[in-house]
């Protein structure tokens, strides 16, 4: 698959005593062995992934550790959001346990953000905290959910609501992992990437509605490009405010009140993934920012444009969502930033222009998504 390994550029993340470093580096994985040795007590790499990206990356993965001499033990789990369970999580943490890992062993998750979140979470629990590595291997994966320590699997009530912040001790990013992503879910991961544009840099966006077509083609240069953009702004994010207490942080989650909501109704299934759901999310957070006259039209129609010739949804029609205003404004009422009965909305003075509005009525926002700009996209 890959065949040169490329300059590799790492980016620290600054958490004080568990701070750690994220590489990032075209052919990467050929050198595995010998950049995870020092993070992995004597030599026992326990790899957790799912069957897709056993099929398609751990091959390639374990490439390095064979040619050492080196044995890899794996637990594979089935693809999909719906691996983020409880029953998953028990089953993997009785695994490790039964493979007697010990607190000190690093724990590798090698995978898309289900992996990730999942992996995570069991390393945060098991013996009350355990080490663990990120090898992220899907888009979205390698742009932001292997950064910042969220962990976390969904319930019955909706997404994320089980979890806990447990930061990786490294992460490792090879792009060339993604040769092998369907087409689908690079552009679901590309929602995430516009993301750190309409926060607070409308440099980007416009570098992704030059870029975006690109990248989602395989433009190894954009990929690169992006991935470290796009690491490089949550590295600082989660620094400034590791625990989303500030404010700061909750600027990640832009799009995600809407589309969690969106996920929720779409059952958290293949209908609408992750990253397709914080698209029309953002899309749907710029709507009503434009309702509310903060955000202009121009700035709407671009982001709506470019989701468009991207394959990604800007409406709740064309994320297949039938709900109500008001029953999509049910799923949201367990969202994590609710204070005092009252849940804060990011919102946009326009491209670049995000913040946290706690003033937000919600009556507005389920009238708001009954209208043809949330239904259609048409404004
Ligand atoms: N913790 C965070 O900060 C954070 C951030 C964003 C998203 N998330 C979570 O991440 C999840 C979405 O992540 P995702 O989009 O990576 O989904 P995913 O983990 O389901 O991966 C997407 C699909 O691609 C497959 N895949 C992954 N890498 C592959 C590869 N290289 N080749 C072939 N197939 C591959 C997987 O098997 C899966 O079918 C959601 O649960 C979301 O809530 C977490
Ligand atoms: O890292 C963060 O902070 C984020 O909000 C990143 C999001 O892309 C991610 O989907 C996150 O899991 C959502 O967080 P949640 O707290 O709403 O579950
Ligand atoms: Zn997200």
């Amino acid at each position: 698959m890959s065949s040169e390994v490329s300059k590799t550029v790492t980016v620290p993340i600054d958490l004080g005593n568990h701070s750690y470093k994220i590489d990032i580096g075209a052919g990467l994985y050929q050198q595995a062995v010998s950049i995870l040795t020092p993070y992995v007590r004597n030599r026992r790499f326990i790899v957790i992934t799912d069957e897709n990206v056993a099929r398609c990356q751990l091959p390639e993965f374990e490439k390095s550790f064979h040619q050492a001499g080196v044995t890899v033990d794996s637990i594979i789990l089935p693809a999909g959001e719906a691996t983020k369970s409880w029953h998953h999580l028990a089953e993997l943490c009785d695994q490790l346990i039964r493979r007697g890992v010990e607190r000190r062993d690093a724990i590798i998750a090698l995978g898309g953000g289900v992996i990730g979140d999942l992996v995570g979470f069991a390393a945060a629990i098991l013996k009350r905290g355990c080490q663990f590595i990120q090898i992220p291997t899907s888009l979205l994966a390698q742009v932001d959910s292997s950064v910042g320590g969220k962990t976390a699997i969904n319930c019955e009530a909706g997404k994320n609501l089980i979890g806990a912040f447990h930061q990786p001790v490294f992460v490792l990013i090879d792009p060339d992992a993604l040769q092998t992503l369907p087409a689908r879910q690079l552009r679901a991961g590309y929602g995430e990437i516009i993301k750190y544009g309409l926060i607070d840099d409308p440099d980007f966006f416009a570098w992704c509605e030059e870029h975006g077509a690109a990248l989602i083609e395989g433009d190894k240069a954009s990929r690169l490009y992006a991935i470290e953009h796009s690491i490089r702004a949550k590295a600082l994010i989660v620094a400034d405010d590791e625990k989303e207490i500030s404010g700061k942080r909750a600027l990640l989650n832009l799009g995600h009140t809407f589309g969690h909501a969106l996920e929720a109704d779409t059952g958290f299934s293949d209908k609408l993934f992750h990253g397709e759901a914080v698209a029309a999310g953002s899309a749907l957070a710029f709507g009503f920012s434009y309702v509310k006259n903060l955000a202009s039209k121009e700035d709407v129609q671009r982001i709506i444009t470019h989701l468009r010739e991207t394959d990604l949804p800007a409406s709740l029609e064309e994320a297949g969502v039938k709900a109500s205003g008001k029953e999509l404004v049910a799923h949201m009422m367990h969202d994590k930033k609710m204070e005092a009965g009252r849940l804060p909305f990011l919102l946009a003075r326009g491209i670049g222009k995000s913040f946290l509005d706690k003033e937000v009525n919600l009556e507005e926002i389920a009238a708001f998504l009954d209208s043809p700009l949330a239904r259609k996209g048409t404004i």
